[in-house]
């Protein structure tokens, strides 16, 4: 396995019960990436994570963390990946300083004598030093969330691996989260970050992998992925049916209806081709376009379910 990739699996597959919960993945994540895992929920990202961080075994298939195998050699690379899987227990009546210095002695590998000084670069890093000393409970859940991640943050970390580091955030939160991984990232980090929201990691991403169903049904760089969807031609009309069977005709490919029309690939037939055939068969058009689909769009295609926009 090569030494270019943060993370990279073959053939990784976890069954329960018979079942593939995640099913042959290769997954390729570049070192400097921030690599957005999209899927909806229960198309296996978590189970992935786990068995990513060696939390739990695969049924099939082998992965490496920063060219480490895992879980061979988890115990030399980990302590270079901070993960946020499930989010660490704090203490409500604790300040925010005072759970991360708990979790840090809890850290064998942690250096006792530089722990006050980790612990406050690790809030600093998240924003929250201002608000070290306050408790827990009078935290925000997006200042929750950041000291979520500080508590990976309190070594050095090469890879981070984020598993829907937004959920359950309000928009604020979710800002607050996503400016966070932004300037971890411009760090160097490379940063794996899970969403079932694609409006939440689109911006931040430079890779993208898309799941569905437990396979990866997409991965590459954010242009790759939006590059791979050929055009869509779109005619607004009240005769769709007519416009549909023209379509087909002149080879328009996945001719379907749309609200207030019908939509289709041209691949090779020209644009101008189907408003003459569509005009001559009599069909009134009210507007046709031919554009990229938009991520969107995109990933209602590959994993056959609309993404929540709305967090
Ligand atoms: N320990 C387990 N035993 C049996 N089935 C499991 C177990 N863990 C996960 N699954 C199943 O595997 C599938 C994938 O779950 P997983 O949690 O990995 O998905 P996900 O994409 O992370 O979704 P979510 O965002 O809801 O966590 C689901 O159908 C889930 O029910």
């Amino acid at each position: 396995m090569t030494g270019e990739l943060a993370i990279e699996s073959r053939g990784l597959t976890k069954r329960f019960r018979g079942t593939a919960a995640v099913d042959a993945l290769d997954l390729a994540v570049p070192r400097g990436s921030v690599y957005g895992f999209l899927g909806p929920n229960g198309s296996g990202k978590t189970t992935t994570i786990r068995m990513l961080l060696g939390l739990v075994r695969p049924t099939e298939g082998t992965s490496s963390l920063l060219g480490h195998s895992i879980p061979r050699a988890a115990q030399q690379v980990l302590p270079r990946v901070g993960a946020l899987v499930e989010g660490p227990a704090f203490h409500p009546y604790l300040s925010g300083r005072d759970n991360l210095r708990r979790l840090d002695a809890a850290d064998l590998t942690a250096d006792r004598h530089t722990a006050a000084s980790r612990v406050d670069a690790a809030l600093d890093r998240v924003g929250l030093l201002p608000a070290a000393g306050k408790r827990y409970r009078a935290y925000s859940l997006g200042m929750r969330q950041r000291l979520a991640i500080a508590a990976a943050l309190l070594m050095p970390r090469e890879l981070l691996v984020l598993d829907e580091p937004t959920n359950g955030l309000d928009p604020q939160g979710t800002r607050e989260v996503r400016h966070l991984v932004a300037s971890l990232a411009s760090d160097g980090t490379t940063v794996f970050v899970s969403s079932h929201l694609l409006s939440e990691v689109e911006q931040m991403c430079t890779h993208l992998g898309v799941m569905s169903e437990g396979r990866l049904v997409a991965q590459g760089s954010t242009a790759q992925v939006r590059g791979g969807a050929a055009p869509v031609a779109r005619v607004l009309t009240e005769q769709p049916a007519e416009a549909s069977r023209i379509m087909a005709e002149l080879g328009v490919d996945a001719v379907a209806p749309i609200p207030g029309g019908v939509c289709g690939v041209p691949g090779g037939v020209e644009p101008e081709k189907i408003v003459a055939a569509l005009v001559q068969g009599g069909v009134g058009v009210r507007e046709f376009t031919v554009s990229s689909p938009s991520l969107e769009d995109l990933f209602v295609a590959l994993t056959g379910e609309g993404f929540d926009v709305s967090g």
